[in-house]
């Protein structure tokens, strides 16, 4: 039985779950509920109107074993087959159309009932059911994974009180501060409307229009720019609620607050080249890494925290705290770390859960409140409204989207309605009293009004400290590490290489000058537009913590997960390629052996005749270094001598090279990668010593004892394994980069 339908047939242990008591299990319950077993062997197939099928494969036709003749429209079951798959479609979201879920746990380990009323976030002893999914924003559904875009967050916490969502990004800004900009900005980002080109990318002249013409989107776009838009995993990128929500306590005291979540492996992203390359190479990249992360046992985490600020400290910063353009730098409100949330369970089914799913800002429980953000205000009106047409009106009783706490309302029909409510009125107030609303004392469950005051003038206006659109993007730039910069240089100069109207890329030059002069003048040259000579503004040279990657890494080094490639052929080193073997999985890593074919490779010393061997995972054509973390070549001198032949193994231990990834290799094995990349300024080990040059770590002559099992990762280990892998868990060399070296060797 495949794993995914032990996952759905495991009903038995769901209900177990949900009588054990627990929110999770209830969750998990009313899924099992609804969740049929392709795979029972009792099943046969039957129409929709369940009567037993004996063939599907035919249409009913007049015909003889010389002639076929017509078919017949009598065939019911036939119709109803092609009518139902003529029908399989639905719309894709409007935004954020490609994307990959899980189910998972979100736990609580500090209260913040100094702040708030609403169980998930006071209640430690709770394990909320929460579906996941992260998608990206411009392409279609059907678009790769690994575009340069923003990355949606979004996150459905199914609490006792009723569904809260968080409907957020991997990047803590917006382009825009008012809703009603939403469809401009998404219509310039989106395909051109002449010819529908490009797909799922912002390289194009309307979407640098309008970020020139919206200087608002300026803080944005840098971090769009940034290395945050080509994460190399859904697991390895902070979430965001972007948005400014109220958290209302007890005492019906309000303060401001920000949700934030920080992921456990760090934050890691592909270099531009490598995340190009995937777009073609394997277009499911992320969804994939998230569904064997997860399919393998290890539960992606994120930390999650809140950023609080007094109603009454509303005023205090230089910017306002309702503007979805800044940030709070963490220096003026520290991060509350008080919770975590894991995703545990893969989805049964994609269309009925991750396609199906459907938030909303608007969801909200007691205790966590809109404030006048007006971003947030129009988005809670948009999400509500687009699920109609896109799932229609009864959206929320799909059971992805059900609460797990009693709905009863007199909300009632519509396409698609599921469920069944018995009673003579449909309607509030009514002669037997019947649901009526609860009242304030029954409980924190209830929502009330938190009375606000407000004042104002009615007017299509936003408060002055909204028209300064300029110093984050300069507090974002300083405090970018050299590496950062240059890939957003970098970026910009891609992005900007692709507008063909010059009006475009010379104002958008021009507004560079805003950030930085330097920046400025690289791009343009770079682009081909006036090269700068004043800066449109100083620099204020400010920097805020936890902006750049560098900051956001794992406490302790880890390369969990991480996908190693071990390139060997006939005459290979047994004792080195089953040391490496053993030491990646013992340190939860994903070892994949990749050899000219994929029938057996025998060792050296080992026959043929003898029937072992190793299978490999895949040929040296099926797949591409850009999808492994790291490349490790074992000696034997038959093997590497077959290898050093083989453009296609040169080209993957190149390309690894220039995509910064850590390299491995021992004995024979470090002539291939001399001849992928000697570069003047290179070392690489002659004898016994172990040699880390630029995370290019090699033995030319290696005791079988150096393969120990269980590695201790350090930086300047003495020992090969402790080494290598710990030049894995550091994801790239960045020194390599800043030496030049990836733009000397060709990939
Ligand atoms: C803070 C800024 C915003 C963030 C962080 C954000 C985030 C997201 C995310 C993560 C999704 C995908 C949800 C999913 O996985 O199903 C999404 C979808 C969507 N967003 Fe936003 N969004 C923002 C602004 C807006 C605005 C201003 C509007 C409209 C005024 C809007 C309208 C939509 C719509 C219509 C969808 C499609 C929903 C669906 O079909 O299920 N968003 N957004």
């Amino acid at each position: 039985m495949s794993k995914a339908s032990e996952v759905i047939s495991s009903g038995a242990e769901k209900l177990q779950q949900s009588l054990n008591g627990s929110l999770e299990g209830k969750k998990v319950a009313q899924l099992a509920s609804v969740t049929k077993d392709y795979h029972d062997p009792k099943n046969r197939i039957t129409t929709d109107y369940g009567v037993v099928q004996s063939n599907t494969d035919e249409w009913l036709k007049v015909s003889t074993d010389d002639h076929t003749g017509p078919s017949l429209l009598e065939d019911h079951m036939a119709r109803e087959k092609i009518n139902r798959f003529d029908h399989e479609r639905i719309p894709e979201r409007v935004v954020h159309a490609r994307g990959a879920g899980a189910f998972g746990t979100f736990t609580l380990h500090k209260s913040l009932e100094e702040y708030t009323t609403a169980g998930v976030l006071t209640d430690t002893s709770r394990r909320t059911p929460v579906f996941q999914r992260f998608s990206t924003v411009l392409g279609s559904r059907g678009s790769a994974d690994t575009v340069r875009d923003v990355r949606g967050f979004a996150v459905k916490f199914y609490t006792d009180e009723g569904n809260w969502d968080i409907v957020g990004n991997n990047i803590p800004v917006f382009f825009i501060q008012d809703a009603l900009k939403f469809p401009d900005v998404i219509h310039a980002g989106k395909p051109e409307p002449h010819n529908e080109v490009p797909q799922a990318q912002s390289a194009h002249n309307n979407f640098w229009d309008f970020q020139y013409l919206h200087t608002e989107a300026t803080h944005m776009f840098m971090w769009q720019q940034s290395d945050r838009s080509i994460p190399r995993s859904y697991r390895m990128m902070e979430g965001f609620g972007v948005n400014t929500f109220k958290l209302v306590n007890k005492e019906g005291k309000a303060h401001f607050v920000k949700f934030h979540f920080r992921p456990h492996l760090g934050v890691h992203s592909f270099v531009w080249d490598e995340a190009l390359k995937l777009a073609g190479q394997d277009p499911d990249f992320h969804r994939k890494d998230l569904y064997d992360a997860i399919d393998s046992g290890c539960f992606p985490k994120w930390d999650f925290g809140v950023q609080v600020v007094p109603e009454a400290d509303e005023q205090k910063f230089e910017f306002d705290i309702l503007d979805a353009t800044k940030l709070w730098p963490e220096e003026e409100v520290p991060i509350q770390f008080v919770g975590q949330l894991e995703l545990n369970r893969n989805v049964d089914e994609y269309f009925t859960q991750t396609e199906q799913v459907a938030f909303c800002t608007g969801h909200m429980v007691p205790g966590i409140h809109h404030s006048d953000d007006p971003l947030l205000q129009g988005r809670s009106f948009s999400y509500q409204d687009t699920q109609l047409s896109r799932l229609g009106t009864n959206w929320q009783e799909l059971p992805i989207n059900r609460p797990v706490c009693p709905v009863m309302n007199n909300n009632r029909d519509g396409k698609g309605r599921h469920t069944i409510t018995k009673g003579t009125v449909n309607y509030w107030p009514n002669r037997f009293d019947s649901a009526p609303p609860a009242k304030p004392e029954e409980g924190p469950h209830v929502a009330v009004d938190y009375p606000a005051k407000v004042e104002g003038m009615k007017a299509r206006l936003r408060s002055k400290k909204f028209r300064e659109h300029y110093n984050q993007a300069q507090l974002f730039f300083n405090s970018m590490s050299p590496p950062e910069k240059a890939h957003i240089t970098a970026a910009l100069a891609f992005e900007l290489d692709h507008c063909d109207d010059p009006v475009v890329y010379e104002r958008m030059c021009e507004r560079l000058t805003d950030i930085d002069l330097e920046l400025a003048q690289n791009v343009a040259e770079l682009v081909g537009a006036s090269i700068p000579q004043k800066a449109g503004r100083p620099n204020h040279g400010k920097t805020a913590k936890n902006l750049s990657q560098t900051e956001l890494q794992p406490k302790n080094p880890t390369i969990e997960t991480r996908r190693v490639a071990i390139l060997i052929a006939d005459g290979y080193d047994a004792v080195a390629y089953n040391g490496i073997v053993a030491a990646l999985k013992a340190a939860k890593a994903l070892p994949f052996t990749i050899a000219p074919r994929r029938t057996p490779i025998y060792a050296a010393g080992e026959s043929k005749e003898s029937g072992k061997g190793v299978k490999p995972d895949h040929n040296l054509e099926g797949m591409r270094s850009t999808m492994f973390d790291s490349v490790f070549v074992p000696g034997g001198a038959d093997s590497v001598a077959t290898l050093r032949k083989n453009g296609r193994a040169l080209h993957w231990v190149r390309e690894a090279f220039a995509h910064l990834k850590a390299l491995g290799a021992t004995g024979e094995g470090v002539e291939l990668i001399k001849d992928a990349c000697a570069l003047p300024g290179m070392d690489f080990s002659t004898s016994g010593e172990i040699t880390d040059s630029y995370g290019v770590v090699t033995a030319a002559k290696v005791q079988p004892q150096s393969f120990k099992e269980t590695a201790q990762m350090a930086k300047g280990a003495k020992d090969f394994v402790d080494a290598y892998l710990w030049n894995i868990s550091q994801h790239k060399n960045f020194d390599r980069e800043m030496e030049g070296f990836p733009m000397m060797v060709a990939f």
